[in-house]
């Protein structure tokens, strides 16, 4: 599990051990990770040209000690801070002992840019100063960004105005949510952890990893039967979207439930596909409402609500949506918008949405008494109350394509049928959902069928993966 920490919890784990270290000494171990990291980058450390951009707090700081200790190896490291009047004085000091030199300009070339304007300290979209040293970065060099990547917010990946693209981000005793959420997700290029020794509590988010999803994957027992297994039924498609049911029935088929149960007018062209499919009204140990259902079905998603199992909402599923009832449910209701379905929702505009995911994932979740997966360029999973929002650290964005949030829905439904929490449910099935679209994709563009196509594999590469690995997942229900 990859976990997150909020700026908060960070600062309070920092405080809490430099009252216990010689002053500095934080400083020291983050800027000895952050040389180490910009020197294994530049291969030959002699006569390299590192320009670092300097802002006035601490991050400048990490900058500069981690530039002086490159230039004490022969580096050439020039320093170009955004107010000569405010810079880390410690830092300034070691870098002009150790043979580095302050500059105005940022110079035309270097073979290594180190991004120490802001960090943890940053608010809102870079100032103008700092804002026109981004600008001048030398075209083609490598950016190490210090902590995080200036201009990102750390709390919630959000961007407001400028901000820099990092080729690696050096963070220092914890990652941060920002880091691992767009827009920020995307500015941050490889990610580096330097373990400072900090303590932390429970994260703030977290990411499951190949081992985590591993232990949460259903697999049947000695005595398992397709009831035990499981069966989802999918109510979805229309005369008008057809292709919908097909592509939600794909997804179920390949998500670890023993039956997958069909109801509604798309029957033939389901078991064109998939004869293996159930059809018509029946038990079943959990919905997935939604895809493709068009207008004017709200009886028949009401009717699915009403069945006391979880219930997964989804696309036209989601219309109308009412709190109350989905908290007086007593199983779990999983909730899957897209960005535009998120902001129908909560009353707002898809653009909201996008800049603010984070929060707009949680208050979903809180206000409908769900839990909440938010489609697009970051997947995240809230729970109704409260704790680590789940980020989503596959996928591609190949996987914008026609039909493929129904091949996700499938997938999810099934695997609460099988006995997953919803939160585990949701968290795994967008995992697997982005394995398969990056292989189906393989840098060229996919269609949904081939998402379906490609979860077996995504599958299997996970359970063999890790077993070479370790890690926990699992939520509370
Ligand atoms: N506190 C600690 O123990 C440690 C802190 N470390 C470093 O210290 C950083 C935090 O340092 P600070 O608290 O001094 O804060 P920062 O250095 O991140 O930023 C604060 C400074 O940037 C300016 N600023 C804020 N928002 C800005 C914006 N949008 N545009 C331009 N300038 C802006 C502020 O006026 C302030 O002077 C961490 O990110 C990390 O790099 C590390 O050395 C590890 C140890
Ligand atoms: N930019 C992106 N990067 C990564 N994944 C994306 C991006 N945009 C969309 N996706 C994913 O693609 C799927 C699209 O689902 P959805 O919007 O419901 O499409 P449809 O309704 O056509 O099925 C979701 O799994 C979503 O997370
Ligand atoms: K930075």
């Amino acid at each position: 599990m990859r976990t997150a920490y909020s700026v908060e919890t960070v600062r309070a784990a920092e405080r809490e051990l430099m009252a216990r270290l010689p002053e500095g000494a934080l400083m020291q171990r983050a800027a000895a990770g952050l040389a180490a990291v910009c020197a294994g980058l530049l291969g030959r450390v002699y006569g390299a040209r590192v320009v670092l951009l300097v802002g006035p707090g601490d991050n400048g700081g990490d900058a500069l000690y981690a530039g002086a200790r490159l230039a004490r190896r022969g580096a050439g490291v020039t320093a170009v801070p955004v107010d000569p009047e405010r810079v880390h004085e410690g830092g300034l000091r070691a870098l002009l002992a150790a043979g580095g030199r302050l500059a105005g300009a940022v110079p035309g070339r270097a073979d290594l840019v180190v991004d120490g304007l802001v960090g943890i300290g940053g608010r809102g979209g870079l100032r103008p100063a700092a804002a026109a040293l981004v600008e001048r970065i030398p075209a083609g060099a490598p950016v190490v960004a210090v902590d995080l990547p200036s201009g990102v917010d750390a709390d919630t990946g959000e961007v407001a105005g400028a901000a820099v693209h990092a080729d690696v981000t050096v963070t220092f005793g914890a990652y941060k949510p920002g880091l691992l959420i767009d827009p920020g997700a995307s500015r941050t290029g490889a990610l580096r952890l330097v373990d400072i020794g900090l303590s932390l509590p429970d994260p703030d988010a977290e990411a499951l990893q190949h081992a985590d999803v591993a232990e949460l994957l259903p697999a049947p027992a000695a005595e398992s039967d397709k009831y035990r297994r499981g069966v989802v039924g999918v109510l979805a498609g229309s005369a008008q979207y057809p292709g919908a049911a097909v592509l939600a029935v794909a997804g179920a088929l390949r998500g670890g439930a023993g039956a997958v149960r069909y109801v509604g007018p798309a029957a033939d062209a389901v078991l064109a596909r998939y004869p293996e499919t159930l059809i018509g009204r029946g038990r079943v140990q959990a919905w997935v409402v939604g895809p493709g259902l068009g207008e004017g079905r709200a009886a028949e998603v009401a009717e699915a609500l009403a069945d006391p199992v979880p219930v997964l909402v989804d696309a036209d599923g989601l219309r109308g949506l009412d709190p109350q009832v989905l908290r007086a449910r007593p199983a779990e209701t999983l909730l899957t918008p897209h960005a535009g379905e998120a902001a129908a929702l909560l009353g707002t505009s898809r653009e909201a949405v996008e800049a603010a995911r984070l929060s707009s994932v949680r208050t979903l979740a809180a206000r409908y008494g769900a839990t909440a997966l938010l489609k697009g360029s970051t997947t995240l999973v809230a729970h109704p109350a409260g704790g680590p929002v789940r980020v989503n650290p596959t996928g591609t964005a190949w996987l914008a394509t026609a039909g493929s949030g129904d091949v996700l829905s499938g997938l999810a439904g099934s695997l609460l049928a099988s006995g997953l929490a919803a939160v585990d449910a949701a968290s795994v099935a967008a995992y697997v959902h982005g394995l398969a679209g990056r292989r189906a994709a393989a840098g060229a563009p996919l269609h949904a069928q081939q998402i379906a196509q490609f979860l077996p594999e995504a599958w299997r590469d996970i359970r063999e993966e890790a077993r070479y690995g370790t890690g926990r997942g699992g939520h509370r229900a």
